[in-house]
């Protein structure tokens, strides 16, 4: 939900980045969501082949991973949260290909029971992770800011392009940086797969998955046209959304349901 014009009308609203890489590599077509609560996830899941969850300058509210209040000023909006998050559940006990990105890793790590710390910049040790909003330059905003070290053997490395670690950065990959906000206690179910040089994690993926199921902390919407390692990860999100696709056109309902649901969300089998 975004304030739009003179009067800052409520808008549904996502980047047009995010419109041209569903439409570009992910070759799919794109839908977008209004943060109209929980209701998605029981009439319209169904009828998706795949879930992407969108960056924002708006924050998690800390109610839902009992955090403390943010600090005065701090953007949220708990339409969407109201929405993603049962979104998250459910998409992820339906085996439904997920691709999370920035706010969308921070939603996917609460949904599933974790925890936000809110300004990563203030606790010691840390990097300032943030791009000043006011930043009118894109090529600035969005430019690689650090490297991610990727866990070689995971899931994403599993995505990149051969060789992708055979250069001078070893097994690691420049990614931009545009939030204040991280991974304080990762959720149960969710697997660890790179980490800023601080320590922050910055991508995340299911573990138990049936399917393809990965949170990112950084922007690569904002480069696939020229990083190869951006463009691979939505090819092979891409892949995956087809085939859940085909499943979905012969009848075949959403990959085990009950079995991701057990293994995920080990409360709602009781
Ligand atoms: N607000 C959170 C998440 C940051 C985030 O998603 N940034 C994207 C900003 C650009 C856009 O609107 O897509 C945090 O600060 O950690």
């Amino acid at each position: 939900m975004k304030g739009f014009g003179t009067f800052n009308t409520p808008n549904h609203a996502a980047s047009d980045s995010y419109v041209r890489v569903v439409l570009g590599p992910v070759r799919g077509l794109p839908v977008l969501l209004p943060a109209a609560g929980e209701c998605l996830a029981e009439e319209l899941l169904p009828r998706l082949d795949a879930l992407l969850l969108t960056g924002s300058r708006s924050n998690v509210w800390p109610r839902h991973y009992d955090g403390p209040p943010h600090a005065e000023g701090t953007p949220e909006d708990h339409a969407r949260d109201a929405t993603t998050l049962p979104l998250i559940r459910a998409a992820v006990a339906a085996g439904l290909p997920l691709l999370a990105i920035c706010r969308g890793m921070q939603e996917l790590n609460v949904a599933l029971g974790g925890t936000l710390d809110q300004r990563i910049q203030d606790l010691p040790g840390r990097m300032d992770h943030s791009t000043p909003s006011d930043q009118p330059y894109a090529p600035v905003r969005t430019a690689k800011a650090h490297l991610v070290r990727v866990d070689r053997g995971g899931f994403l490395a599993s995505l990149l392009p051969a060789g992708w670690d055979a250069g001078p950065c070893g097994a690691s990959i420049a990614v931009n940086s545009l939030h204040n906000q991280g991974i304080a206690r990762l959720a149960p179910g969710l697997v660890a797969e790179a980490w800023a040089p601080d320590g922050t994690i910055e991508a995340v993926r299911v573990g138990g998955a049936l399917g393809f199921a990965l949170g990112v902390q950084w922007h690569p919407e904002y480069d696939w046209e020229r990083d190869p390692n951006s463009r691979a990860i939505f090819e092979a999100f891409g892949r995956a959304v087809a085939a859940a696709a085909g499943r979905r056109q012969q009848g075949a309902a959403p990959v085990g349901i009950r079995a991701a649901e057990a293994a995920l969300l080990p409360q709602a089998a009781e």
